[in-house]
């Protein structure tokens, strides 16, 4: 164990003690990335619990997106991005020679800080992954559809414009049909990238408010610049600081009781 406070880690008696009855979605073991030869991520060990949600924070560039899109593989878009460690989903590597990538990205779905609805109808948006699934049932989508909208928070407020091109929606209402369109696929882990940066505090509430509905499906891991969104709507908080994991724990105890001097610097906005 590293001088960091890793509460939640590796560790089997920490996660005895500190997780208590969690279940684990992700399990993450002495992580590394490079851009090149810069190294981003630092031997990161962290256990991601099932059913919760995880936000990362930090300061601009200590990694939290990086860290963020090697759950769903994203960094293999980028050529000169190298890993070393071992990451697991439910057991299975991650990273394993013969996993499909595109299959672990429907198990590890994603919405990015601006919403990116596709120039399509409301309906063809969220359909999309289904459609790509090869599935055609109009029954099967229309359901989907609708349990994915209501689950976004969307339902009441688009059901009797199904048929209209997403990109007359608000932005707020676009964010929200991402996530609808994210979780259509049913993922067991949704990643969020800053979902609300490009939100009016209305539509942001109504993200963090679905965060909390979403976590009784998904695992949500969130990363966000903003502190008091990480402290409302985040159950553990992992704070991270030029690529190192400095601290995770759960939410309460880390902005309340932080460990590390670093973390409290950071918290209270000495610096950032
Ligand atoms: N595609 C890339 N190529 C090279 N270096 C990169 C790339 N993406 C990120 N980096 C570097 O990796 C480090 C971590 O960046 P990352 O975007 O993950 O940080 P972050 O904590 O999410 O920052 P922010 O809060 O500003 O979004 C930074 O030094 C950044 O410059």
């Amino acid at each position: 164990m590293s001088e960091h406070n890793l509460s939640i880690s590796m560790d089997r008696e920490d996660r005895a003690l500190s997780l208590d009855n969690e279940k684990i979605a992700i399990e993450v073991k002495d992580w590394n990335l490079f851009y090149g030869e810069k190294q981003a991520l630092n031997s990161i060990n962290m256990v991601v619990p099932e059913n919760r949600v995880t936000a990362f924070i930090g300061p601009s560039g200590c990694g939290k997106s990086t860290l963020l899109r090697c759950f769903n593989r994203m960094n293999d878009l980028i050529d000169i991005v190298r890993v070393e460690g071992d990451m697991t989903l439910h057991g299975d590597d991650m990273y394993a020679k013969n996993m499909d990538v595109a299959a672990l990205r429907r198990r590890v779905g994603m919405v990015f800080q601006k919403p990116n609805p596709f120039p399509k109808s409301i309906y063809e948006n969220v359909c999309y992954g289904l459609r790509l699934q090869g599935i055609t049932d109009k029954t099967i989508l229309d359901e989907t559809v609708e349990w994915a909208l209501k689950g976004a928070g969307l339902w009441d407020e688009v059901k009797d414009r199904l048929d209209e091109n997403a990109l007359g929606m608000s932005g707020g209402q676009q964010q929200r049909l991402c996530i609808a369109r994210a979780i259509a696929i049913k993922p067991e882990v949704l990643l969020l990238d800053e979902p609300t940066s490009a939100l009016d505090p209305i539509s942001t509430l109504a993200i963090e408010e679905l965060i909390f509905e979403l976590k009784k499906e998904f695992t949500i891991l969130i990363v966000t610049h903003n502190m008091q969104q990480a402290a409302r709507v985040s159950d553990y908080t992992a704070f991270m600081y030029m690529g190192d994991l400095i601290e995770y724990t759960d939410t309460d105890s880390l902005f309340t009781n932080p460990q590390v001097k670093r973390t409290e610097d950071y918290i209270t906005g000495r610096y950032g």
